[in-house]
């Protein structure tokens, strides 16, 4: 099996991806479209992406290729909590650091540390946080955002680590396949996501989100991006706690089926946990609503299905 995921050597998605110990070959991609790409194109088996941050919210490539045809899916999300280093080549100090290069989300993450302790630097954004580092070691930037273990893989040294803004960040990734495949079996904690278009009329959005609501389907994330047809027109991704495979969240699939101009499935795959080094957890997702339970749905579906088709009468 082989999967690819953003590169180089290096970057925190690898750090994800590696947490699996999956028995796979990996193979770097330059950016996170490159990565679905190759994905679509059938090069390789998986891509593993960023798609959020706590910090600095949506991956917007991600989030757009997810939209993008032939479709994908998610079949597993991993949370990885993040420290940033600033790297330099060996001998390099503090006050000779012109410019400073990172993946958008290390810059976000890191802004109030570099205007403080770097404030004449030339920010620059590289692909991902490891291309910074790759950008150090060719002499094209004086530091880059990244995480420490990349310090090795491009022979540079770590002038400061701990350089982030807020503790406790925890990104968000997700490996992807080609759609068509076996999904993930439920787990019982599991999390599905879509990406919907409606008609632009008032009360259209709360419709959607009544179909999950009135199920009992916990919302777990909620986003928006630009369809790209037109100004105004959106995508909207909602992420719920639960599986296709159960009543609520397929039958809230389904009545988004009939009311949406366009749904797209993008996967069901067990919910991850934050690793427990990390201090922020996350909240309760999922909790069951009374009424609204699994075993409620099949009790109902029998009912339901007795009204319709009643047994005759036992004669005699
Ligand atoms: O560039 C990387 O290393 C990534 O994996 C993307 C990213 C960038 C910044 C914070 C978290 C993830």
């Amino acid at each position: 099996m082989e999967i690819a995921f953003l590169g180089p050597y290096g970057t925190f998605c690898e750090q994800a991806l590696r947490s699996l110990h999956l028995d796979a070959e990996l193979r770097p991609a330059a950016s996170t479209t490159a990565a679905l790409d190759v994905l679509r194109a059938g090069e390789v088996d998986l891509a593993c992406v960023p798609i959020e941050s706590s910090v600095e919210g949506a991956v917007p490539a991600t989030m757009d290729g997810l939209v993008e045809n032939p479709p994908l899916v998610i079949v597993r999300e991993i949370l990885l909590p993040v420290r940033f280093a600033v790297l330099v080549r060996r001998g390099t100090t503090a006050e000779s650091v012109g410019t400073v290069a990172s993946h958008p989300h290390g810059e976000a993450q890191t802004r109030r540390w570099l205007a403080a302790n770097l404030p004449g630097a030339e920010v620059r954004m590289t692909p991902s946080t490891a291309a910074a580092a790759a950008a150090v070691a060719d002499g094209q930037v004086d530091a880059a955002v990244c995480a420490a273990v990349a310090a090795p893989h491009y022979d540079l040294e770590v002038l400061v680590d701990g350089v982030h803004d807020t503790g406790d960040a925890v990104t968000r990734f997700v490996v992807v396949a080609r759609a068509g495949g076996v999904p993930p079996a439920p787990t019982g904690a599991d999390r599905t996501s879509i990406a919907a278009t409606t008609v632009n009329e008032p009360g259209s959005l709360l419709a959607l989100l009544t179909e999950f609501a009135i199920r009992g389907v916990d919302l777990t994330r909620i986003e928006s991006r630009p369809s790209k047809a037109r100004l105004g027109t959106y995508w909207f991704f909602l992420d719920g706690a639960g599986h296709v495979a159960e009543a609520a969240m397929g039958e809230a699939l389904a009545a988004l089926h009939r009311r949406c101009t366009e749904l797209r499935y993008l996967g069901s795959y067990p919910r991850a946990e934050v690793p427990a080094s990390s201090t922020a957890p996350s909240p309760p997702v999922g909790a069951p609503v009374p009424g609204q339970g699994a075993a409620d749905y099949e009790a109902a579906a029998a009912w339901l299905d007795a009204l319709r088709a009643p047994e005759p009468p036992a004669i005699g």
